[in-house]
């Protein structure tokens, strides 16, 4: 019997079956990815394991041993380290007090449990190599990328012989991603089990040997990564082949300025931005992270206000002083966090759907019952959203069929301009290929994008110019005929690109 065995799983939401039969093995030393397309039911398998979730038939052995737990605490205590998709760290306490939480501290001497805590996290956050982050800093003023390491260090302080990570790099920064690798190379020499779930290939090479692959609930097909080619993983997860991961390129920028920023600033975030976006053009913005591109989407859509700067929309300056007033001028956008920022987590996936476009099916305050039909099966068909029962709530939903929801109701309001923060995070390789598609196919109706991706091979060839942003400000502007990775990693550490 291999360390980790997992046998016979089946697990089904209503009509839904998220796992049928799974049989799954992992033994210690060794980094297991589980690919799959999103809703095939890798956080099902993930959450049945750490107890979250329950099971309907099946059994779990951890070295020998047959797990009972029934609670999180328990599989925790048992061994099942499970760093979630979702993060789910207290915004409004601090790094200490979230590592800290639910666990005992001895204190002999009277001292404040806050002053152990504090120096306990300092002496953690330095063996993790992640000393810029100050114990007492409260979560909520961290950056997507640092929450992340902190939920990462809470599982793995944690010293769980199973440690789980369940899409942990697609929050990552490129040079966070290389500490996460440097830690799951530790881990291995401590001969944990680590199961890895990530959508880039390149990552699941980068880190794992073996790969199990999920389709529709069932465990299709375990490989050893060094004697299995990307096609072939590709074409037993989506039960087709993928012809062309990336849409052609054509140009279809037309000679007419849609959206144009005059010397844009923000507090310390952004400085004098100056750039134009005509329409039919797919502008990416690149540059290392938190260089203020979430800032320059943020201050476009109306979230935050500018202090200094013009933003004009077909030659005429607007206002955007809250999101409904940049959505009123068809200047939509698809937030970093889908889960706090893009979704109402408690309400039906129908609700979500309709949210921002309640006017177009209500007249007199009714709701068209026949429009609103319409226009949720073209919203669930166009991206191919895997609903089950379209009001149920939509926490339902896998992860990137969350995610997919986000773009599909901002699609809804026909927007000119759309602004695209990391979207294809959590997506699933055919799914991307489906966003892709429809990025380039709405810069062909004439709409114009604003593309932001920590992926460098996606701003090369789904772009037609990428803005490099340093500090606050556009370093440079690489054209179509430039557009390659070096040059934008050029750009992004300060060199000229010619
Ligand atoms: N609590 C729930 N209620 C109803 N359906 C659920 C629930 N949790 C999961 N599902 C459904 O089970 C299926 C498997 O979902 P799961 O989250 O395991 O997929 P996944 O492979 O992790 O996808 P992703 O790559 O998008 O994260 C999906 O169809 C999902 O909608």
């Amino acid at each position: 019997m291999a360390d980790l065995e997992i046998k016979g799983l089946s697990k089904q939401f209503g009509g839904i079956k998220a796992l049928s039969d799974v049989n799954f093995s992992a033994n210690s030393g060794e980094v297991h990815a589980l690919l799959g397309e999103n809703g095939a039911g890798k956080s099902t398998l993930i959450k049945c394991l750490g107890a979250c979730q329950s099971y309907d038939t099946g059994e779990i052995f951890l070295e020998g041993k047959k797990m009972t737990a029934v609670h999180p605490k328990e599989a925790m205590d048992a061994g099942i380290g499970i760093v979630f998709q979702e993060l789910s760290l207290i915004p409004n306490i601090s790094v200490a007090e979230n590592l800290f939480l639910g666990i005992d501290v001895k204190n002999r001497f009277s001292i404040s449990r806050k002053k152990i805590i504090n120096e306990k996290t300092k002496q953690i956050l330095k063996e993790f190599e992640i000393e810029d982050i100050h114990p007492e800093t409260k979560v909520g003023e961290l950056t997507l990328s640092e929450k992340q390491m902190i939920e990462i260090v809470k599982v793995v302080s944690r010293n769980t012989k199973v440690v789980v990570l369940d899409e942990a790099t697609s929050a990552l920064t490129t040079n966070r991603v290389e500490w996460l690798l440097k830690l799951v190379r530790k881990l291995k020499e401590e001969k944990r089990i680590i199961i890895f779930i990530s959508h880039r290939m390149g990552e699941i090479r980068e880190f794992c040997s073996v790969v199990t692959v999920f389709r529709n609930g069932e465990n299709v097909g375990t490989y050893d990564l060094d004697k299995v080619e990307n096609d072939e993983l590709i074409t037993t997860m989506l039960g087709r082949k993928v012809t062309g991961y990336y849409p052609e390129k054509v140009n279809t920028k037309q000679n007419r300025v849609a959206l144009e920023v005059k010397n844009l600033s923000f507090e310390n975030y952004l400085e004098n931005i100056n750039f134009q976006l005509s329409y039919g053009e797919v502008v990416g913005i690149g540059g290392l992270a938190g260089q203020g591109q979430n800032s320059l989407l943020l201050a476009l859509s109306g979230c935050v206000k500018a202090q200094k700067g013009e933003i004009l929309l077909d030659g005429k300056p607007v206002k955007l002083g809250n999101p409904k007033q940049a959505m009123d001028h068809g200047i939509v956008l698809v937030p970093e966090e889908r889960a706090t920022e893009g979704l109402v987590l408690e309400l039906s996936i129908a609700d979500n759907l309709l949210l921002p476009c309640l006017s177009k099916i209500t007249r007199a305050g009714f709701i068209d019952r026949q429009k609103e039909k319409k226009l949720l099966d073209h919203a669930v068909e166009s991206l191919s959203i895997k609903v089950g029962d379209i009001q149920n709530p939509v926490k339902s939903l896998s992860g990137g069929n969350q995610q997919k929801v986000v773009l599909a109701k901002l699609m809804m309001l026909e927007p000119k301009v759309l602004l695209l923060y990391d979207f294809t995070r959590g997506v699933d390789v055919g799914t991307k290929n489906v966003m892709f598609e429809l990025v380039r196919d709405l810069a062909a109706q004439g709409n114009c994008i604003l593309f932001y991706s920590t992926d460098i091979e996606e701003l090369v060839n789904v772009c037609d110019r990428v803005l490099v942003m340093d500090g606050g400000k556009i370093r440079a502007s690489i054209a179509w005929e430039k557009l390659t990775q070096e040059n934008i990693l050029r750009s992004s550490v300060g060199e000229n690109v010619q």
